[in-house]
């Protein structure tokens, strides 16, 4: 299921064109047989930035009280997002990065292995949170977010991607949930 604007809107086509003209793709990084797909450029550019940020928080999934945002990349677009939603912000980190007490979750993602962690004292129990992340490429990321943030008592109401990669097929870990991507790529 998607809720962002389908597809033949102008103004959505334009923000798609431009994601993909200003997200670098970068071969063997940061391992051989791995096509990194750098946002960079796309932050640097005010008005894409605006866009994708007002793209990505979508009101349709109705209230929302707290956007949780992967480390780091994911935290450059769940901040801005969380604002314009008038909630709040989960920052969902590597292993060792916060004071407990702490949750956490070990996953696989398209080039290796790591641990997150959040605090559950900042979700209130049936928080209703959105998942907000630059890039779903496996899923082992997305996926160890929902359950830490379901193990919190929160109820993932979506998930806000800005780039998927869909040959990569994250959504196998994902079913039943509410995901949009502003771009997918193969
Ligand atoms: O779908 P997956 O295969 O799990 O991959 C997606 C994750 O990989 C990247 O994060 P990374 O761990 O490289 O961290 P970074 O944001 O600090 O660069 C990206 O920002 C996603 O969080
Ligand atoms: N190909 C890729 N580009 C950027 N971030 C990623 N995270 C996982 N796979 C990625």
């Amino acid at each position: 299921m998607s809720t962002f604007p389908i597809v033949g809107d102008p103004a959505r086509d334009d923000v798609v064109r431009r994601v993909n003209a200003l997200v670098r793709l970068v071969p063997d990084y940061p391992q051989p047989g791995v096509l990194f797909r750098d946002i960079t450029p796309l932050l640097a550019d005010a008005s894409a930035f605006a866009d994708v940020v007002a793209t990505m928080a979508s009101p349709a999934h109705g209230p929302v009280d707290l956007v949780a945002g992967m480390e780091a990349r994911g935290f450059l677009l769940a901040a801005p997002i969380a604002t314009a939603l008038g909630a709040g912000l989960v920052p969902v980190r590597k292993a060792g990065k916060l004071p407990g007490p702490l949750a956490t979750e070990s996953y696989s993602l398209e080039y290796g292995d790591a641990s997150i962690e959040i605090q559950p004292f900042t979700i209130p129990a049936g928080a209703r949170v959105l998942v907000v992340d630059d890039v779903l490429a496996t899923g082992g990321t997305a996926a160890a977010t929902v359950r830490l943030l379901r193990a919190c008592g929160a109820e993932v109401v979506g998930l806000s991607f800005l780039v998927e990669i869909a040959g990569l097929d994250g959504r196998r870990h994902l079913e039943g949930l509410a995901i949009d991507s502003v771009v997918t790529v193969d």
